[in-house]
Formats: structure tokens, C-alpha cells, sequence
């Protein structure tokens, strides 16, 4: 591959790509870039009526791109538009680093602290100014922000892992927006007379490229136009002397025809000679992004398509059917791959060749394909990658491309949450006028439509004083809140708007656990009155964001041989493990001989996902002790929470949701871990249905579920003796019903 300024002629060997600068900016590309240094390049025979230029050194190859007074005729008048003047994109120099964006809109400092939309003096978010840059607009994510802007600065690789809907994506975009557009190229495909399946490569300025293209096309044209004046005079002359001469008007036309078809297949030559541009960055106004995710290896590194006509003038020539990958197509600019780990380990291995060398040339992928017989010299890919994913990408990505991003880049985690400070808030406001204008087509939301959006934020982080970052989904209810407004015509998007949004855009999760609850109230399943031995409603998380009511059953019965401890209803191995831990407790302080008794723990109707997890074993620990002693426990609670060897109850997640699905079935009470006591958010709605308990141990919980008085020397009065001391300093949380409102 060349990159020189001699425009239209294919060089005969060579291999560069990337300046002197970039080889201090990518260290990861020194190899590619030493080789440059030693490339040569000189013109081909084919291309230039006769014309020939001795083979000359790259030298700076910086100095060739950036000198397009140098390209030859019959280009040297196409010189290229500048791109200086129309290029209005801040470069890396001038970033602003991570200094807030003004909203545009006067601040109540004072009331700042309690007013959800931080004190923005606001009606609708139309009065908000969203940041005109991609980077601006990102909320959260300070470090991975931060590292986005120096990685951009210095072109380095950075690995972001974190949840879906965060912000890498977007950060990636952003990134290529802060890369200098000055660098750009454009990559030419030449054919090579000397060997047809490799393909010659050029790099040109960007914008030059269509230039060239179009010159040489308008040489072909004028080539064939002259082909064609020759062949029809060349005819005239054999029809008028076989019809003047030699008498035989049939052997002029055959001869005529001979003729014509001979020009006809040999003007194929002349545009085999039209280089094919497979990178044209002649109109961009950043440096590209590429989003390679999911990509198979002809879309990655680049194919040659295969030619069924490979021979009897019929071919296409093989520079024609040579296609870029995504790695090509970013070169100078962003490859974005999430879910790294989805790419076979061989494509992975190509990436990080291709990561190393800043080039990577270009064959068929498919074995059984002609184009498979092709490979063009290098093409350039000095691209920065930035690979993303869950935690689980990490595990599958092949050690060593981790390891090239580790030695040339930065990883970053993305966070979930955020503290909630006025300052955050008003940035939500924010990201919700970013949003409807994004869309294009949303009415913009009343104050109260923010503030119940804000709302929701806090309750989706499932932290006290958080607000989520899952913006996907927050997103997601700007829109649906947004399309009912628009459906109902309406000029804002209101606080109705939103709460019917919320309703209609439930998960998949909530609309299962809600037909769930429905159905066993059908069928009578859901006991919420009264008190019953050995059965406890348990408390499950379906999905992120959906509660579901789960009963468990314990028996004791006589054991046929050693007694043991048998658990039904899907468990998985955390959920199973938490049974062995609530029985070794009961084994400790029960003075049945459980050596006798099989102890057998039903999870009802645990659904096809089973139950994993260890939320469920105070409620596991209830229903037995309550099975044992057997004293009824009172159905109209439900419980959730942990519980150590030592019988402390340990904070669980997603209490909000298991607190909600509670009120749904129909229970007054839920009982929860003291500790997660600051996580509560539920909506209004279910403020005045349930009374939550907190709990620190597991003789609260046996206090507040157990009906009737223990018996002296019981169980349970002997786990009240152990959990004494921690059960007096609580004793003021029991009972209290202690409902954090949302705010
Ligand atoms: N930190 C953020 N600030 C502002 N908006 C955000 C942020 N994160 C996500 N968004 C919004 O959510 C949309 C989706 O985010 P994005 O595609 O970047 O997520 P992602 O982390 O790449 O998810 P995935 O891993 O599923 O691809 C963005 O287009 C943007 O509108």
C-alpha cells in the first residue's frame, strides 16, 4: 500500500499508513510505521499515456498527505476543496475537558437542595439548552468521560464494561466527535497489471479521492470515446472497400463485425483501470464511527466478493470486488465492538493483528470464493478501539486483544448510580429536553412531568440518595410519556402523561409477575389472611424490576434413614446453599432430633427460572421453625431478607420491588432487613397499603410472623435468647411501620 500525492497511478509496492505524529501518538502501530519509512513507491506502467516517474522515497508521509499541490496531470487540476474552512468541530486541544455545560436557564440556589429539578427555574424543558456536543450531553460517568477525552487526545484503546443502556455507545460517539477531521483519508483499490489478485492500495487525502476516481473515469470515458471513432472509421473504410473494391458487401460486413467485436471486448481493458474507492471520507464532517458489533469477519476485516464469470473477458477486474471492513472504515476514527466476546477467537486474533500493525490487508473470507485467490496489499485501519460489554465479556475475550488494550488504552467500569445533588437533578432535566429533541417529534414535558421522571430515577437506583443511570430505559419512558402526549395532541407532556407511561411500558417481567398474581388469586393460591404452620409468602425478584410473591412451604417428616434437609422448587446453588445455612441454625438450637426427621422445603410454583439467590432465607427459616413448633404464622405477612449462621438478617436487593409485589397480593405487612430500610421507594400508591418492618434478626421476624405466644425452652424462645441483646436494641424499629416516601 502507498499513500503519496501522484494521485491516479497505483504504486508497485510500499506499505504505510499513519505520520510521524501518529507514531507518537500510537505506539501500538510502531512496526506499520517503521516499515513506511521504508517504503518506496513509484508509478505504473499501465496508467499514465507513456508517462513514467521514478520510484520515489515516502520520506514524511505526513508532508505527502497534507501536499496536494503535487498531484500530477491529469489530476492537478482537481485540486481538493479544503476542509478547514467548514470544519466546525472543536479538535482534542480544545476540549473543555469535564467543565459543566450552563443549562442556559437561571438557578434558585437557594431552594436548590429541595426542589427535584434542582432549582432550574424551568416551565418546560424546551426552556433547557442541550450542549451541542455528543460528550456534553453525557450524565454520569465522570471517569469513563474523562478517560474518553485524554484516550481521544492520546489515541488509545479503552475497554468499557457496565450495564446495558449507560452510556458506552454513546461515549464512543462522542469520542470520534473530539478526533481532528484534518487526518482524514480516503482508500483507493488499483489494479495490478503485474499480478491481478493483488490489488494495489493508495491513500489520499480525504475529498481527493472522489476526484481521482472521477478523473479517471472521464479518461476511460475519453479513451473509449476515441475507441469508438476509431473502430466505426476503421469499419467505414473495410465496408466501402469491400463494397468499392472487392465487390463482396457480405464479406465487409463480416469482417465489420470481427472488427467490432474485437474493439468491444478489448475496451474492457480501459476500465479495469478506474481505481475503486472503498474508503470515502470525502463528505465527513467528523472522524468516523463504526459500530462493528456483531459483525462477522467479511464485515470486520474486510472481503472480496466472488466473481462467477472468472475468465473469457467476462471477469470483474479484482480491485473492483474488494469491499472494506469496519476496521478500514474507521481508520483515523472510532471501531466500536460491544459484546466483544461474541467475535470468534480467529476474528479476534485478526483484530488485534490489525490493531498492531495499523493496517491489514484485505482478502476473501469465504474459502470457496474466487475472491479468496485475491489480497491486496495492507490497507490502513489506525483506528482506536473501543471494546464494551457486560462483566461477562471480559471473562470471554481472548487474553491476548484484552491485553492490547490494556498495554495502549484504559478500562473503565461504568457505574449504575449516582449520588442524587442538585447539580445531578438539573442535569436529568437535561437529559430529558436532550431526549425529545433527539426524537424530533415529542412535545417537551411540563415541570411535573420532570419531576416525576426524576422520581422514577431515584426509584430505579434502588439506593437511598441515588438516581440511576440506566438511560436506555429512563429514555424509554420519555418517549412512550412523550407519544401519549403526542397521540392526545397535546402542545407538553404532562405528570399524567408519565404515569400512564409507566404503566404501559411495564416489562415483560412486571406483565408476567402481574398475571401470576392474577391467576393465583384465580386459583386461590395466594393465602393472605389468617395464620397457617409451615407456610410463609416469600418475596422474588423477576428480571431488574419486578416483585413477585413466592410461598414457602415446610413439613417435617419422620426420615427414613439419616434425616436431611430437602429442598423442591428449583433452586439454584445460592438459594440451595441459604437452605444448608438456615438449617444448620435450627440443628444448633432445636432439640428435636433432626437425625429422625426429614425436614422437606417447598418453593410453590417457583416458575421456570427457579429461585436463586438467598433472599428467601429468613422466610425459609420461618416456614421450618413454624413447621417444627408448629405454631401458625400469620399469612397476611410477607418477608424478605438473608440470614447468617448466626441468625442476623442481611440486606437483600431490589426491597422496593418485593415490597410493591407484596401490596399487590394483598398483604398488610412486609417485613424487610433493617439494613435495607434507607433502599425503600415504592410509589405513592402502595404507601397506605403495606406497613413495613424492618428487621436485624431472625427473633424479630419470628416476633412479628409467629402467631400466639412461644412456648418456654422452644425454639424460638431460645433464638430469642441468642439474638437477645441485638432484638432489645431493635425492638423500637418492629412494629413501627417505618414508610420511607419516595422522596
Ligand atoms: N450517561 C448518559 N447520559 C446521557 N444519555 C445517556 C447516557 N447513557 C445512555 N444515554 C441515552 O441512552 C441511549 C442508549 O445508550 P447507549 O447506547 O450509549 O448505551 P450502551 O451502554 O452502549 O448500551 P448497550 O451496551 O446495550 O449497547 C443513548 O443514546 C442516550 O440517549
Amino acid at each position: 500500500m502507498s499513500n503519496d500525492t501522484n494521485v491516479d497511478d497505483p504504486p508497485e509496492d510500499g506499505a504505510d499508513a499513519g505520520t510521524d505524529e501518529e507514531q507518537s501518538q500510537s505506539p501500538a502501530r510502531s512496526q506499520s510505521q517503521e516499515r513506511e519509512q521504508q517504503g518506496r513507491e513509484s508509478e505504473p506502467e499501465s496508467d499514465r499515456q507513456g508517462e513514467r516517474s521514478p520510484p520515489e522515497s515516502d520520506g514524511d508521509r505526513r508532508d505527502d498527505v497534507d501536499d496536494g499541490d503535487e498531484f500530477d496531470d491529469p489530476i492537478d487540476e482537481f485540486e481538493p476543496e479544503s476542509t478547514e474552512d467548514d470544519d466546525d468541530i472543536e479538535t482534542v486541544d480544545d476540549l473543555g475537558s469535564t467543565v459543566d455545560v450552563d443549562p442556559g436557564v437561571e438557578i434558585d440556589e437557594e431552594n436548590a437542595e429541595d426542589d427535584l429539578l434542582g432549582g432550574l427555574k424551568v416551565d418546560t424543558t424546551s426552556d433547557i439548552e442541550v450542549p451541542d456536543r455528543l460528550v456534553d450531553q453525557v450524565i454520569g460517568q465522570d471517569e469513563a468521560r474523562d478517560i474518553i477525552i485524554k484516550a481521544a487526545k492520546q489515541r488509545r484503546h479503552v475497554m468499557m464494561i457496565g450495564s446495558p443502556g449507560t452510556g458506552k455507545s454513546m461515549l464512543a460517539k462522542a469520542m470520534s466527535q473530539l478526533l481532528p477531521q484534518e487526518d482524514l483519508q480516503d482508500v483507493l483499490v488499483y489494479h495490478n497489471p503485474d499480478d491481478g489478485n493483488a490489488p494495489k492500495v493508495r491513500t489520499v487525502p480525504a475529498g481527493k479521492g472522489e476526484q481521482i476516481v472521477d478523473a479517471h473515469k472521464e479518461e476511460a470515458r475519453k479513451r473509449n470515446q476515441m475507441r469508438s471513432i476509431l473502430m466505426w472509421i476503421i469499419i467505414a473504410i473495410v465496408l466501402a472497400y469491400a463494397i468499392l473494391m472487392a465487390g463482396n458487401i457480405l464479406l465487409g460486413i463480416l469482417v465489420a463485425g470481427i472488427i467490432w467485436l474485437i474493439f468491444r471486448y478489448t475496451s474492457r481493458g480501459t476500465d479495469a483501470m478506474v481505481p475503486n474507492m472503498i474508503v470515502n471520507n470525502g463528505d465527513q464532517r467528523q472522524a468516523p464511527f463504526e459500530d462493528a458489533t456483531g459483525a462477522h469477519a467479511g464485515a470486520l476485516l474486510g472481503d472480496v466478493r466472488h466473481d462467477p464469470f472468472q475468465s473469457g473477458g467476462m471477469e470483474t477486474p479484482s480491485h473492483d470486488r474488494v469491499e472494506p471492513g469496519s476496521i478500514h472504515k474507521s481508520n483515523k476514527g472510532v471501531l466500536f465492538v460491544d459484546e466483544i466476546n461474541t467475535l470468534d477467537v480467529r476474528t479476534q486474533q485478526k483484530l488485534m493483528t490489525a490493531i498492531q500493525e495499523g493496517e491489514f490487508a484485505i482478502t476473501g473470507q469465504s474459502e470457496r470464493s474466487s475472491g479468496a485467490m485475491v489480497q491486496t496489499e495492507p490497507v490502513p485501519c489506525d483506528f482506536i478501539m473501543i471494546a464494551a460489554g457486560n462483566l461477562d465479556a471480559m471473562e470471554n475475550m481472548h487474553p491476548a486483544l484484552r491485553n492490547r488494550v490494556k498495554g495502549y488504552g484504559y478500562e473503565v467500569y461504568m457505574e449504575d448510580t449516582i449520588e442524587d445533588t442538585p447539580e445531578m437533578r438539573r442535569k436529568y432535566a437535561r437529559f430529558i429536553a436532550q431526549e425529545v429533541e433527539r426524537d424530533g417529534r415529542l412535545p417537551h414535558f411540563e415541570r411535573e412531568a420532570v419531576e416525576e421522571l426524576i422520581l422514577e430515577a431515584k426509584r430505579r437506583s434502588g439506593r437511598k440518595n441515588h438516581l440511576t443511570l440506566h438511560f436506555r430505559s429512563l429514555g424509554g419512558l420519555v418517549r412512550v410519556a412523550g407519544d401519549i402526549a403526542r397521540a392526545e395532541d397535546k402542545d407538553h407532556t404532562t405528570r399524567d402523561h408519565v404515569l400512564q407511561a409507566k404503566r404501559r411500558s411495564r416489562s415483560i417481567e412486571q406483565q408476567l409477575a402481574d398475571d401470576y398474581i392474577e391467576r393465583r388469586k384465580d386459583y386461590e393460591l395466594q393465602v393472605t389472611q389468617d395464620g397457617v404452620e409451615g407456610r410463609v409468602n416469600g418475596l422474588a425478584v423477576m428480571g431488574e424490576d419486578s416483585g413477585i410473591m413466592l410461598p414457602v412451604m415446610a413439613e417435617i417428616a419422620p426420615a427414613q434413614g439419616q434425616g436431611q434437609v430437602i429442598a423442591t422448587g428449583q433452586l439454584k446453588e445460592m438459594a440451595e446453599e441459604s437452605v444448608q445455612n438456615v438449617s444448620a441454625i435450627i440443628k444448633k438450637f432445636s432439640d428435636v432430633n433432626l437425625s429422625e426427621k426429614d425436614i422437606h422445603i417447598q418453593f410453590v410454583q417457583a416458575g421456570q427460572q427457579g429461585v436463586d439467590g438467598d433472599s428467601a432465607s429468613i422466610t425459609v427459616a420461618t416456614a421450618v421453625i413454624s413447621a417444627l413448633e408448629d405454631i401458625p404464622v400469620d399469612q397476611s405477612i410477607a418477608m424478605t431478607g438473608s440470614l447468617s449462621v448466626r441468625g442476623d438478617v442481611l440486606p437483600v436487593g431490589g426491597v422496593t420491588h418485593k415490597i410493591e409485589a407484596a401490596a399487590k397480593a394483598g398483604c398488610d405487612k412486609v417485613i424487610i432487613p433493617k439494613a435495607n430500610e434507607q433502599d425503600v421507594m415504592i410509589e405513592e400508591e402502595y404507601e397506605e397499603m403495606v406497613e413495613i418492618i424492618p428487621c436485624s434478626n431472625i427473633s424479630e421476624v419470628l416476633d412479628v410472623a409467629l402467631e400466639g405466644e412461644p412456648k418456654k425452652d422452644s425454639l424460638v424462645d431460645r433464638l430469642k435468647q441468642i439474638t437477645g441483646s441485638a432484638f432489645e436494641g431493635n425492638q423500637s424499629a418492629v412494629g413501627s411501620g417505618s414508610n420511607p416516601s419516595p422522596q
